[in-house]
């Protein structure tokens, strides 16, 4: 039974499937500490969280049995990514589920500061009406800057339109083309502060957008513009925001989050009467919760069963397209790096993959990840997962190379894998075979063709008549069933393999007896997961 805690307040609705689940158990616990956090956190497989709960590397560490955290909405910011990646847990989150409810709140911010409403509406309820002090500016004909134009920035531009606002925004990765369909002029930072008569930021809080807006900035700003923020407090620097205010270079500003959440009761925008604020709410809508809370609860459900997910935030996006390419070889892959691993002796150096056939194509970034989890588990066993495989590898100093060609030795893929360790160099090919799955195809020089599980005993010898059948002879007489068993030589009367799949274990006295057979070199069992 899987235990999944949920830390912060989400939708009921949105975890039912979750909830439904027959290997599911859900605690809800929302406004922990960490201290209490970490107290509980050992016991669950599952994490969900939204802004508030801030899991830190102590959690990480107490969390001895969690594989992912799931994150019911877009920034991660109060999750350790580094260290979630070193302790092996998937982050996920929701991205797409709170875009329009997140851009219909910059939105409403936006007129709310271009006419006063939040402040006339107190002095209203107070019994004063006053009329005089609260005339705005309208939108239209005004120039939208909009830095970050990924999917919550292209939405507000697409309603600044409609409100008749020339808009011109920023965003490393938005093209002339898709600027020219959302209506939207590109320009540079620089040129956007200058000319916005509202200002909007919708990026992530990386240590490049960490005050990106600040006193150098309102220097040059148009006078009389004003700001929005609803993506993550410190994108603008709020200190020398006030100072803007205050010295006439910008009209007002209209926060939704803060640099610290929430803010101390002294903070300069609580009571500052251009300031508009609200407390985090750009996610806070019945719709995009429910969202958030079933795209998360997919995700991790999948994530608990071993299924393939998606939304991963500490491992590289792979488009849908490319994993369905990919997706059936993971096995392959791992079960390959465990092989080659159980055949090599001494300190690992280094591991070369080589990707050739259709998988020359594609990215196999994540078929790495399952070689490497594959080669480390023989050693790290269930501590070894694809989040953190190649950082593991990194730390110990293992060197990754990956190559592709585009022949494939007659086969439409072929994965290898190999090891080379201070003491040899070991070689395993494997394919997926149309119609007949996961076939080993190679071991060091040998062609073979075994399918990969159970349990094989490899053996080396020289090619003499006579040999197998004492290797036969031996194992029966040890009540070791064979199941199939495949020869591999280069050349007639030279050294050769015998790739056997038995019924049970060979145990170390058998590997010794079939040691002492003449002209056997090598025996070793390799076992599957
Ligand atoms: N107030 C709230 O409750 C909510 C806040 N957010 C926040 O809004 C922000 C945007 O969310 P989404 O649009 O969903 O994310 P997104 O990932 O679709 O868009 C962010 C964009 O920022 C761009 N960007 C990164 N660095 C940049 C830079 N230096 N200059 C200009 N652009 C840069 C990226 O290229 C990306 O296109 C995030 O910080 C998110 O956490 C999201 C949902 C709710
Ligand atoms: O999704 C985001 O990035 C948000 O900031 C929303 O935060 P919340 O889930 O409302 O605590």
């Amino acid at each position: 039974m899987f235990k999944v805690l949920v830390s912060d307040p989400i939708s009921d609705f949105g975890i039912q499937l979750l909830m439904d689940a027959p290997d599911v158990t859900v605690d809800k616990k929302p406004g922990l500490s960490e201290d209490e956090l970490i107290g509980v956190i050992g016991e669950y497989d599952a994490l969900l969280v939204r802004s508030q709960t801030k899991v830190t590397p102590r959690i990480m560490q107490a969390a001895k049995k969690l594989k992912v955290i799931g994150r019911a909405g877009v920034g991660v910011d109060n999750i350790d990514l580094d260290a979630a990646t070193k302790s092996g847990i998937i982050v996920i989150n929701a991205p797409d589920g709170n875009t329009i409810t997140t851009c219909e709140h910059a939105f409403a911010m936006m007129m709310a500061l271009a006419r006063h409403i939040p402040q006339a509406y107190v002095k209203t309820i107070q019994g004063t009406w006053d009329r005089k002090s609260f005339v705005g500016v309208e939108l239209r004909n005004k120039t939208l800057g909009v830095l970050g134009m990924g999917r919550i920035g292209s939405e507000v531009a697409k309603r600044a339109k409609a409100f008749g606002m020339e808009i011109i925004g920023f965003d490393p990765f938005m093209t002339e083309e898709r600027a020219e369909k959302i209506g939207v002029k590109l320009g540079t930072v620089d040129e956007i502060i200058r000319q916005a008569d509202f200002l909007t930021v919708h990026t992530p809080l990386t240590a490049e957008t960490k005050h990106m807006i600040a006193r150098p900035q309102f220097e040059v700003m148009k006078k009389g513009m004003r700001i929005v923020n609803c993506a993550r407090g410190g994108i603008i620097d709020e200190l020398a925001l006030v100072e803007a205010i205050d010295e006439g270079i910008v009209a007002g500003a209209a926060f939704d989050v803060f640099e610290a959440e929430p803010p101390q009761a002294d903070h300069p925008f609580l009571t500052h009467p251009k300031i508009i604020v609200t407390p985090h709410l750009g996610a806070s809508t019945i719709e995009a919760q429910e969202n958030v809370a079933i795209d998360v609860s997919e995700q991790v459900l999948h994530i608990l069963r071993e299924e393939p997910f998606k939304n991963a935030v500490n491992m590289p996006p792979v488009p849908a397209t490319v994993m369905n390419k990919i997706q059936p070889y993971f096995g392959l892959a791992e079960k390959l790096g465990y092989f080659t691993a159980q055949m090599s002796k001494g300190p690992l150096l280094e591991i070369v993959v080589n990707y050739s056939g259709d998988l020359a194509e594609v990215d196999t970034q994540p078929i790495t990840r399952y070689i490497v989890k594959g080669v480390l588990r023989q050693h790290l066993g269930s501590d070894v997962n694809v989040v953190n495989s190649m950082h593991l590898a990194k730390v110990r100093d293992i060197n990754i190379i990956v190559q592709q060609s585009s022949v494939a030795k007659g086969f439409t893929n072929l994965l290898s894998v190999t090891l080379r360790t201070n003491e040899e160099e070991r070689h395993v090919a494997g394919t997926l075979l149309n119609g007949y799955g996961e076939r080993i195809v190679q071991i060091d020089k040998y062609p073979v063709d075994v399918a990969p599980e159970g349990h094989l005993l490899l053996v080396k010898h020289n090619d003499k008549p006579g040999l197998i059948g004492s290797v036969g002879t031996l194992l029966g007489d040890n009540g070791i069933n064979i199941a199939t068993m495949q020869v591999g030589r280069k050349i007639v009367g030279g050294s050769a393999i015998m790739v056997l799949s038995v019924d049970k274990i060979v145990t170390a006295e058998v590997i010794q007896a079939l040691k002492n057979i003449p002209d056997l070199n090598k025996a070793k069992e390799i076992v599957f997961f």
